[in-house]
């Protein structure tokens, strides 16, 4: 059987919503859900992938299945992977197993891990591959976008009014956007590795920049990455992101390199942060750090919380994104719309061929 049989693509839908389970906890690995069948076509193991040096899903659903594998099929929804990393190689883990079959949704495009498909099908087992792989790409989008770019996923996040202001004329911003919204976005900062923000909104704001319960102000278990674009090194030593509660890098020009226009050259910056296991980033200000790495392609994922307000005056959420004309124009596909609390929030992914 060349295609998928139904109790195959049913497994698969089950191990994409076991990969779930590790959102938010696997960087700098993917979040990866495996479900194995025996000979009947029976469920007789289930697995996720829960941290990076953890037991890979397939290690935990063989677990689960025990002897009932041989013979068998594992459903997975990335590439068994065919390295010796941290733990022990999975494509020859389903050999010892003795799986006959191998339903795989998305092919690993790291190059240190990829390769199981082959190993397995030149142990004789049967790999059908592309299986409900574009949802499984969806649940492990950051992931594969980081590995396959080499540079993290980026996420930009805005809060606005209706008329596109994310302050007013004498420069108030505090609250444009509901407690809820914000509520929100610490629950969004809990999900990525880093937070970027730009040295202007430091000096403005002075914000910890850290993934908080807003209710008690008790920090979450697992704090993302502060990054403060700081070309000139203005970033204060009182300043609350220096305050220790969350690693911080203050990217300097002299430490990370100058672009044509001897700002922090931010390709290197992305660069630099994948190096250091950063698979998933939020950008959360200002307006011109924003329009930089709009301009500069580097932007996959825009989330806007949009207040029912109106200030006529003020500035806008996003500046020198490069676009002169109108044909120029940024062009999105609107992913979602959802109420939260009073606002709107809008996701969309730029329109790019790649
Ligand atoms: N197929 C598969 N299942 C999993 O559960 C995984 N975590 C992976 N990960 C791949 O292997 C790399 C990490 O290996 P180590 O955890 O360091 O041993 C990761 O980058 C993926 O390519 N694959």
């Amino acid at each position: 059987m060349t295609e998928a049989t139904s109790a195959e693509l049913a497994a698969m839908a089950r191990a994409i919503e076991l990969a779930a389970r590790g959102l938010g906890t696997t960087s700098p690995n993917p979040v990866v859900g495996c479900v194995i069948l025996n000979a009947a076509g029976e469920v007789v193991g289930e697995g996720f992938h829960a941290y990076a040096g953890g037991p890979h899903a397939e290690i935990v659903a063989l677990a689960q299945a025990g002897e009932r594998a041989k013979g068998g099929t594992a459903v997975v929804t990335l590439e068994p992977c065919n390295h010796t990393g941290r733990t022990g190689p999975c494509a020859q883990a389903l050999i010892n197993a003795g799986v006959i079959r191998v339903v795989l949704a998305v092919s690993d495009p790291n190059p240190a891990a990829t390769g199981g498909a082959d190993t397995l099908r030149a142990a004789g087992v049967q790999v059908i591959t592309g299986v409900r792989e574009a949802e499984a790409t969806k649940g492990n989008i950051a992931w594969l976008s980081a590995v396959r770019r080499g540079r993290p996923y980026l996420i930009w996040k805005f809060a606005s009014t209706i008329d596109g202001r994310s302050a007013a004329a004498d420069g108030t911003s505090m609250w444009i956007t509901s407690e809820a919204s914000r509520m929100d976005v610490h629950a969004l900062r809990g999900t990525v590795d880093a937070i970027i923000v730009g040295v202007g909104t430091v000096l403005a704001d002075d914000s910890r920049l850290t993934a908080r319960n807003l209710r008690d102000g008790s920090l979450a278990i697992r704090q993302p990455m502060r990054v403060v674009v700081d070309s000139d090194g203005r970033t204060p030593l009182g300043a609350k992101v220096r305050d220790g509660a969350a690693p911080t890098w203050i990217a300097t020009a002299a430490e990370v390199g100058v672009d044509a226009t001897g700002k922090v050259d931010l390709v290197v910056l992305m660069t630099e942060l994948y190096a250091r296991g950063v698979r998933s980033a939020l950008l959360e200000g200002g307006p011109t750090l924003a329009g930089a790495f709009l301009s500069a392609g580097l932007v996959d994922k825009i989330v806007g919380y949009i207040a029912p307000k109106l200030l006529g005056a003020g500035p806008a959420a996003l500046l020198g994104a490069g676009v002169k004309t109108i044909t120029d124009a940024i062009e999105l596909d609107v992913t979602d719309v959802d109420k939260v609390g009073p606002d709107l929030r809008i996701t969309a992914v730029p329109k790019r061929e790649n």
